[in-house]
């Protein structure tokens, strides 16, 4: 799960009860205690302080003051430990599956965001996502792929972007909100898309995304053309994708081409890692009662079924269009929102899983008895 070298210099009484201590601290995403989760990289004491280093293969700045709190009491109970200092931090692991020497060197993981039906709430998802991510602590990008209706320039707030080109070969990304964007809308107009056929709509979308000049990004999220046609194949093949995720909404319709998503990158062996119900359930501003317009747990059964998580269900809310509206999705407008709170929840579980996903790197652990 980590690649991750782990130096622990502490004396032979010390470290198994340490090591005990900060195993017994399950990590909610990765299900596993900190010490097999190989999160524990470094230990040391600096008189009787104990200095521990967590490095998380997915990004979780939010949950950091909590673990620490968790862990702390119990470290301090041990003989010798007067103070403990912890220095959390994020590393991606590299997927990599892109050749290198082409723009997706820089790029660890692109996350497919799609839909089978349009008008879900694929694009919304993709940005709250991708902004989550950033919040979390990852470096990110997204690239607008939704060819028929580029909407991210607006919902980030940047409709009259022009991108430059630095080199008169590659193309300069957006920086907003603390992301790097790329999108055809930036481009050209709408309608001109619209005509394209297919295969050329594929390959102006590929051509965009390896000519943009990408920073180095722990994930590029990708908002995929609605459907599970031509365009949608092609990309899932050319894309060397580390997972996808699947928007819904709860009605028997979006299912049955939910369904259809989840089969189609099962196909071409991109992990499906897991299912965000949209448009879930609607509370009432003025009584609070809470309603399913759309139908109840459509999304929970698509995710049995298929046998993918279900990540999150988020209201449907007049706040979460609004915003998208102004270019100030929630995620970065209200932080503190509960809506924030599910992207964010959901945006953990989307690195967790892409952790475990990748193949086990050899772990070298190293030891020194400092007594
Ligand atoms: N949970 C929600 N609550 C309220 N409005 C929402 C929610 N999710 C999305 N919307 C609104 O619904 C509209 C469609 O959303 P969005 O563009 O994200 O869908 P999409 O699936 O990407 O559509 P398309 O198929 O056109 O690409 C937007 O106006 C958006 O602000």
């Amino acid at each position: 799960m980590s690649s991750a070298t782990q130096d622990y210099r502490l004396s032979g009484d010390l470290l198994g009860p340490v090591l005990a201590i900060l195993d017994a601290v399950i990590d909610p995403y990765l299900g596993r205690g900190l010490v097999s989760a190989g999160c524990v990289t470094q230990l040391a004491m600096t008189g009787k302080t104990l200095q521990l280093t967590l490095v998380y293969p997915y990004p979780c700045k939010s949950q950091y003051a909590a673990t620490v709190a968790q862990l702390t009491p119990g470290l301090l109970g041990l003989e010798g430990v007067e103070a403990v200092e912890c220095h959390p931090s994020f590393q991606a692991g590299n997927f990599r599956t892109a050749t290198s020497g082409t723009a997706l060197d820089k790029v660890k993981h692109v996350i497919a965001v799609a839909s089978g039906k349009g008008g879900v709430g694929k694009s919304t998802t993709a940005v709250n996502l991708a902004l989550a991510l950033a919040a979390e602590g990852a470096r990110v990008g997204i690239l607008d792929a939704d060819i028929y209706g580029p909407s991210i320039p607006l919902m980030l707030g940047i409709p009259d972007f022009k991108p430059m080109s630095p080199d008169g070969k590659h193309i300069a990304a957006a920086e907003v909100h603390g992301i790097a964007a790329q999108s055809l809308g930036f481009l050209i107009s709408a309608e001109d898309a619209t005509v394209w056929r297919g295969p050329m709509a594929a390959g102006a979308l590929t051509q965009l995304l390896n000519e943009t000049q990408w920073p180095e990004l722990d994930y590029l999220v990708v908002d995929m053309p609605p459907g599970t046609g031509d365009i949608q194949l092609t990309l899932s093949q050319k894309v060397p994708l580390s997972g996808a995720v699947i928007v819904t909404t709860p009605q028997d319709i979006a299912l049955a081409d939910a369904k259809k998503g989840i089969v189609m990158f099962q196909k071409v062996n991109v992990p499906v890692l897991g299912i965000v119900e949209n448009m879930s359930f609607h509370v009432c501003s003025e009584c609070g009662h809470r309603e399913h317009p759309f139908g109840a747990d459509g999304g929970r059964k698509i995710a049995e079924r298929y046998r993918v998580p279900l990540l999150g269900a988020l209201p449907l809310q007049l706040q979460i269009r609004e915003a998208m509206d102004k270019g100030a999705p929630c995620v970065v407008a209200q932080p503190e929102s509960e809506v924030t709170q599910i992207y964010s929840d959901i945006a953990r579980k989307v690195g967790a899983a892409l952790a475990v996903s990748q193949p086990k790197a050899n772990i070298s652990i190293s030891v020194t008895d400092e007594e």
